[in-house]
């Protein structure tokens, strides 16, 4: 009996003693929660303070740009204001139109050409409205006009302007200022030849703005360069000028 209550009262203490191992544990536990819990609201207010710190900066940031919006705005209108005080208050009304322009450089680079009948120009226009290609009909690069012929008849062709006469298109075309020539427009002031035709449509030029047709009823003798632009696709049309008379004055008046 009496080893049965010793060991009752062992068992008693054991007990006794794993609740406060179990009352010191979670003891622990419940200070470290406290602990995470302490820090947790540390962190969070210091993203509270840097949110705010980055509102604020935001709003700076705002009101710099808003201020340099401003000035950038009021030196516009300052230059606008220098601008029309130097021009008076509107702009030139009278400007050359594009495709005036195009046509008149293209007219220009004919009075180039030292063909005694027919002077013949073209420029060539990109997409982005750049001239990138001008010619006029002229004898191939570096070959005399003094040993060529500029007459229409002789003995035979070679005789003959038409066997050696580089056309204002091709000119143009060899003339270019880039690598290709697709999608763009060329100017010319008569309407193409056969051979002018055929480079066209190689070149990848997508249309052809002619002012003189002058040869249209002639064409059958040939192949026709209508013929063949219209199954390459490609768009032609007679120009018609804003302006039909344009002048430059070189008179230098100082
Ligand atoms: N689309 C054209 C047609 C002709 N030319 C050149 C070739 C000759 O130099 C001249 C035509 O002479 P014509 O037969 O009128 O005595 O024009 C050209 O460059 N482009």
């Amino acid at each position: 009996m009496a080893s049965r209550a010793t060991t009752t009262a062992s068992r008693a203490t054991t007990t006794a003693s794993r609740a406060t191992t179990t009352a010191s544990q979670a003891t622990t536990t419940e200070s470290r929660a406290s602990t995470t819990a302490s820090r947790a609201t540390t962190t969070a207010s210091r993203a509270s303070t840097t949110g705010s710190r980055a509102t604020t900066m935001a709003n700076r940031t705002s009101t710099t740009a808003s201020r340099a919006t401003t000035t950038a705005s009021r030196a516009t209108t300052t230059a606008k204001e220098e601008t029309q005080h130097l021009c008076g208050d509107t702009w030139r009304a009278d400007f050359l139109v594009h495709e005036d322009y195009w046509m008149t450089v293209a007219a220009l680079a004919a009075k180039r050409s030292k063909d005694p009948r027919t002077q013949v120009g073209a420029c060539i226009v990109n997409q982005e409205n750049v001239i990138i290609g001008i010619g006029y009909n002229r004898m191939p690069k570096g070959c005399d006009d003094d040993h060529l012929p500029w007459n229409r008849h002789g003995e035979g062709r070679w005789d003959t302007k038409y066997a050696y006469v580089c056309s204002a298109v091709a000119v143009a075309i060899m003339n270019k200022k880039c690598s290709d020539l697709k999608g763009c427009t060329i100017y010319v002031t008569l309407f193409p030849c056969t051979e002018s035709a055929k480079l066209i449509i190689e070149a990848g030029i997508k249309k052809v703005v002619y002012l003189s047709d002058q040869y249209h009823d002639m064409e059958m003798m040939a192949a026709s360069p209508r013929f063949l632009l219209a199954v390459a696709e490609i768009e032609c049309i007679q120009f018609k000028p804003t302006e039909p008379t344009i002048t430059t004055d070189l008179t230098v008046n100082n």
